[in-house]
């Protein structure tokens, strides 16, 4: 019965291994490809982790579609971050990610900064990415929950990231206590550069995630507003804006123009491109 067992699973490798490559061919992202199901049961990882991963840092995310794929762009800003802020037992920080997708953001500054010194929160409006990040922060062993922590600052000896099902467009954010960081790599991809888009990122993940209005600047105001009217911003607050390769002045204006910073940098990413708009009070 066992080996009948073993040939019936190889048959069904077999199978699935030229659908695969069938998928991979047609452009599906290969992270997508090797979370499928029977591969997974083939290689005996727990029934919940049906998902392939990407590396992120030291962590290895798990990646489920339509959720955006971590990019090694956004990994790069957020280790500079985690390098070039440390907070401390005395001084724990509150940070907020807008469209947090995986969770790849709030789950690796939690996973590098000292145990116990972040409270995170992470907003999507999509329910696939806010189970993604659940589970996310399951595997990284970071306490998490779904909603807003009332008190955000001490309530766990650990750091904890939880999750929130929020349109971060919407006004309603004003409920928000106030943070010390906000992280944000929103959608901003300009509609014009929609034929541009290889088929792996334009048939396979959440055009929701991609699209940033006509001009891809849309989220970026939707964040200058939150900052500049909505009071979310401890003093000595840092936003930190990951931007498309042509955007870094437009943005680094929209924040200057909320009047709540004293300076504004730009960071490069491994290419040399303009890829993280810092805005420090
Ligand atoms: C470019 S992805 C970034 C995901 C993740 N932070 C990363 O760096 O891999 C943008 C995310 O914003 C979310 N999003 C889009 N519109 C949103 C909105 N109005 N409110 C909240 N989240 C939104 C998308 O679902 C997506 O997960």
């Amino acid at each position: 019965a066992n080996e009948l067992r073993w040939m019936n699973r190889a048959l069904d490798s077999r199978l699935s291994l030229n659908d695969m490559v069938a998928r991979r061919v047609r452009g599906e992202p290969l992270q997508y490809i090797l979370g499928t199901p029977s591969l997974q049961i083939l290689l005996s990882l727990p029934a919940h982790y049906t998902s392939g991963t990407q590396p992120f840092g030291p962590l290895n995310l798990l990646v489920r579609p339509p959720v955006l794929i971590p990019r090694p762009e956004t990994e790069h800003w957020v280790l500079r971050l985690a390098d070039s802020f440390l907070p401390t037992a005395t001084v724990p920080v509150s940070l907020l990610d807008l469209g947090t997708g995986s969770g790849c953001i709030p789950l690796l500054l939690c996973h590098l900064w000292p145990p116990g010194t972040v409270n995170a929160h992470g907003v999507d409006i999509s329910p696939h990415a806010l189970r993604l990040a659940q589970d996310n922060a399951e595997l990284c062993g970071i306490p998490s929950r779904l909603g807003l922590t009332k008190n955000p600052q001490n309530t766990f000896t650990t750091s904890s990231a939880n999750f929130l099902a929020k349109d971060f467009k919407d006004a309603a954010l004003s409920a928000y206590p106030r943070f010390d960081i906000i992280t944000s790599n929103p959608p901003y991809i300009p509609w014009k550069e929609f034929l541009e888009l290889p088929p792996s990122v334009i048939d396979f993940e959440d055009p929701r995630a991609l699209f940033g209005g006509p001009s891809g600047l849309e989220f970026y105001h939707a964040i200058s507003r939150l900052i500049s009217h909505k009071d979310i911003l401890n003093p000595g607050a840092i936003v930190a804006l990951e931007v498309g390769h042509d955007q870094a002045s437009a943005v680094q204006a929209l924040m200057h123009d909320t009047g709540c910073f004293l300076r504004t940098e730009i960071w490069l990413d491994p290419w040399g491109k303009q890829r993280t708009v810092i805005a420090r009070m």
